[in-house]
């Protein structure tokens, strides 16, 4: 019988990022050693749990800076090989298509030329009226749930112990595991406001979903517009098509308003005719809506090494990932791990 392994690393958040953090943890044989402590797991649905409301796809939302071009790439070439090897995990190649009403960020669209299949900038003449800039690319949609359940499995069958609880302060992760070798903090949004935290840089962008039957869809499309984001993310496997949205900065507002949902019907059967056989919004066969809260951050995500206040134990930070957990969430949670390596005895 193998010696009784204490868990001495853990995760606070069972949302992509923390779930993402335990399988790279996984995959080095750490399983048994990982306790997560989360309110939230992918069996649940709530508004204050961001990751099951995503569409989700891979499209050029994030920033041009230096982290946000590493993590998208990183996780890129990681989603192509589950697309090629994972069938099950959820995620399948698409095409993409993408088009902006104003100038995008160049930074972003020329890494884009360097890795992502079939890109191809849309000469002026396929642009849509109003429209600046567009491109097409092979990149990926994910059936959401199928993927976080996928990854849900492969942590229990990997021995990672999970605690269904609410910390109020990061320091709280000391009664489940009471001398940790390191802590990952991926709380999401309420990084804002968890205890020992309290992140003034972070805020909820909140977002606005309407899932609607229409398996005909497979390219996922997207407007960025001046005054609205429309888009189209049909999710894989009989997943429904996601359609949105809204990008609302600062705004906490957790109801579902009818007009919205019209406004979003509207826009996404203009963005792509057949989307509705050529009908306008009456005919949708809506399957379900949902708002969430993208876990925005000024100055980007926060990938850091920190120690838990008042303690000499590591704490490393995965959060603010805003509309791009899926996107970037791989390389995020491989840089988390690279941080906190050093401190794990491997052998
Ligand atoms: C409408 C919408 C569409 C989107 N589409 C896409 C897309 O197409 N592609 C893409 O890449 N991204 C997309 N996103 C963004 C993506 O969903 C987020 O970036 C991602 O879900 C954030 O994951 P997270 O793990 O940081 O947060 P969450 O999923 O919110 O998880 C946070 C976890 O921390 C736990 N937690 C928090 N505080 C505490 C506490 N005090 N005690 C215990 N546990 C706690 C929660 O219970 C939960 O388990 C979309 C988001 C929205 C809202
Ligand atoms: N078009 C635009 N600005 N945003 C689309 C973003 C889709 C998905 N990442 C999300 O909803 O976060």
């Amino acid at each position: 019988m193998p010696a009784q392994q204490t868990q001495d690393i853990a995760i606070v958040g069972a949302g992509v990022i923390g779930l993402t953090t335990a399988w790279i943890l996984c995959d080095f044989g750490l399983g048994p050693r990982v306790k997560i402590i989360a309110k939230h797991t992918p069996e649940d649905r709530s508004v204050d749990y961001t990751s099951p409301w995503a569409g989700a796809n891979f499209c050029s939302i994030s920033g041009g800076d230096e982290k946000a071009i590493r993590w998208d790439r990183i996780t890129y070439n990681r989603l192509a090989y589950l697309a090629n090897t994972r069938k099950e995990s959820g995620v399948v190649f698409a095409n993409l298509r993408e088009l902006w009403e104003f100038d995008p960020n160049f930074e972003k669209i020329r890494s884009w030329t360097s890795y992502v299949k079939d890109f191809e900038a849309l000469p002026k003449e396929e642009l849509p009226e109003n429209c600046l800039y567009g491109h097409t690319g092979t990149t990926f949609l994910i059936n959401v749930p199928q993927y976080l359940n996928f990854i849900y499995s492969i942590l229990k069958d990997s021995g990672v112990t999970f605690v269904k609880e609410e910390i109020k302060h990061i320091n709280d992760v000391l009664h489940y595991v009471p001398n940790p070798t390191v802590v990952f903090n991926c709380p999401g949004v309420w990084a804002s406001t968890l205890g020992g935290v309290e992140d003034k840089d972070v805020y909820p962008t909140r977002g606005h979903v309407v899932c609607v039957d229409a398996p005909h869809v497979k390219e996922t499309r997207l407007r960025h517009g001046t005054n609205s984001d429309t888009y189209i993310i049909p999710r894989p496997f009989n997943g429904g098509v996601v359609l949105g949205g809204f990008m609302q900065k600062g705004n906490w507002d957790r109801e579902i308003h009818p007009e919205d949902t019209q406004d979003i019907l509207k826009r996404t059967a203009e963005l792509m005719p057949e989307l509705f056989h050529h009908q306008g919004p009456e005919a949708a066969k809506i399957i379900y809506e949902a708002v969430g809260f993208r876990p925005s951050r000024n100055g980007g995500a926060r990938v850091e090494l920190d120690s838990l206040p008042g303690t000499k134990f590591p704490l490393v930070h995965d959060y603010g990932a805003s509309g791009t957990g899926y996107q970037a969430g791989y390389g995020m949670a491989f840089d988390s791990v690279m941080l906190a390596l050093p401190f794990i005895n491997l052998a």
